[in-house]
């Protein structure tokens, strides 16, 4: 299994967001979280990426991951270029390999025009591409993405989601939170997030 979790519990003071959620996910697969404005998705994906701790539970992750946050942590003052410099000497990944994939992600999400703009005077989805592209850079075994289509044009939205097929079949698992349940069929499963447990 590529991701276990067990148990997982959160709260904010009186409020139990998260009650005893286990689930896993498998390589390849696309998973949808569904659920209410406040129902806790974020919060689930943000315990399962390890920006935040759980109260209580456990989650083992057998890979790489990639996350795309609902707010985009971009520097107004950093270009495109420079934003993929940055990530990618976070993540470890050798200057040619991160020009390669740099480009490569550049091209496919056409937006190869704006590398050299700074953050700051791109569009909101322009910058949401750069967003989830930088979540593509590490080639996860685990892609996590919440919302991450928000201001995607359709033809950035197909793009979007031709890119992760190639993913799945290179055996990476994608989990969605998404309000757009007209896309119910792309998914091998979807999950609903209400009263604090995965239906
Ligand atoms: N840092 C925090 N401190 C206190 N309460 C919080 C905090 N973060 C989230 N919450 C609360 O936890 C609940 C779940 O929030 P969360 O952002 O996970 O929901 P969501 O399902 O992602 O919502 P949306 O669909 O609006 O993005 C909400 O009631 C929210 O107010």
């Amino acid at each position: 299994m590529l991701l276990t979790a067990r148990h997982i519990s959160k709260s904010f003071g009186r409020k139990h967001v998260l009650r005893d959620i286990s689930f896993e996910l498998q390589a390849g697969s696309l998973y949808g979280i569904v659920g209410e404005n406040g129902s806790g998705k974020s919060t689930l994906l943000k315990i399962i990426v390890g920006a935040w701790e759980a109260d209580s539970g456990t989650i083992s992750l057998n890979g790489k991951l990639g996350y795309c946050p609902q707010e985009a942590l971009l520097f107004p003052l950093l270009t495109v270029a420079e934003h993929f410099r940055y990530f990618a000497a976070a993540y470890g990944i050798p200057k040619d390999i991160m020009k390669k994939r740099a480009d490569h992600l550049l091209d496919h999400f056409n937006f190869k025009k704006y590398e050299k703009e700074k953050v700051a005077n791109l569009s909101g989805g322009t910058q949401q591409k750069l967003n989830l592209t930088l979540a593509l850079l590490p080639e996860p075994d685990l892609l996590v993405l919440d919302e991450p289509y928000n201001g995607f044009d359709w033809d950035t939205y197909l793009r979007f989601w031709e890119y992760t097929g190639q993913l799945r079949q290179q055996g990476c698992a994608v989990l969605v939170v998404t309000h757009l349940l007209s896309e119910r069929e792309r998914f091998d499963r979807i999950y609903d997030l209400k009263n604090g447990q995965l239906m």
